[in-house]
């Protein structure tokens, strides 16, 4: 039996006023490159899940969030040839400072049920229906 890692990534659906989502598009260079996601990154060991995501929303759209702002919304566990993805998405309404384009190719704030325009790795269609659902 092949083994392969389970990799935990924390990622956040950032909400607006008019019920839009900010989703981003991976740069040149990394793995799924061009495919657009829900912001966040890797869990680093001794990490716990929500100070990474206030890490990476720093560090990758110059924002300030409050744990207390994001609320555990829904995961998606799912195996891609060389890792198991497991990742919750949680939800945020209220953040500090702008959102700027630091690390992504491209932002783009969307209406869930317009997100299927904009291609997103294969871990992320539960989510996706998810939050034509929810939202
Ligand atoms: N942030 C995020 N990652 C996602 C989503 N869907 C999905 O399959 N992923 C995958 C892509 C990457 O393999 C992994 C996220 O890791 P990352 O963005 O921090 O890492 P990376 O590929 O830049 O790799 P590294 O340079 O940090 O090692 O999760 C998503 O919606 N958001």
């Amino acid at each position: 039996m092949t083994t392969v890692p389970t990799v935990l990534v924390v990622a956040v659906a950032l909400v607006d006023a008019d019920g839009r989502v900010l989703i981003a598009q991976r740069p040149e260079g990394k793995q799924m490159a061009g495919l657009w996601e829900f912001p966040g990154g890797k869990v680093e060991p001794g990490e716990r899940p929500e100070a990474a995501l206030i890490r990476e929303l720093n560090e990758e759209l110059g924002i300030e969030v409050a744990e207390s702002c994001l609320a555990p919304f829904v995961f998606t566990s799912h195996a891609y040839d060389s890792f198991h993805l497991l990742m919750p998405l949680y939800l945020c309404r209220r953040w500090s400072g702008r959102v700027e384009r630091r690390e992504h190719a491209a932002l783009a704030w969307v209406k869930p049920n317009r997100m299927r325009d904009y291609p997103m790795p294969s871990a992320d269609e539960p989510l996706v229906a998810w939050l034509c659902d929810l939202l």
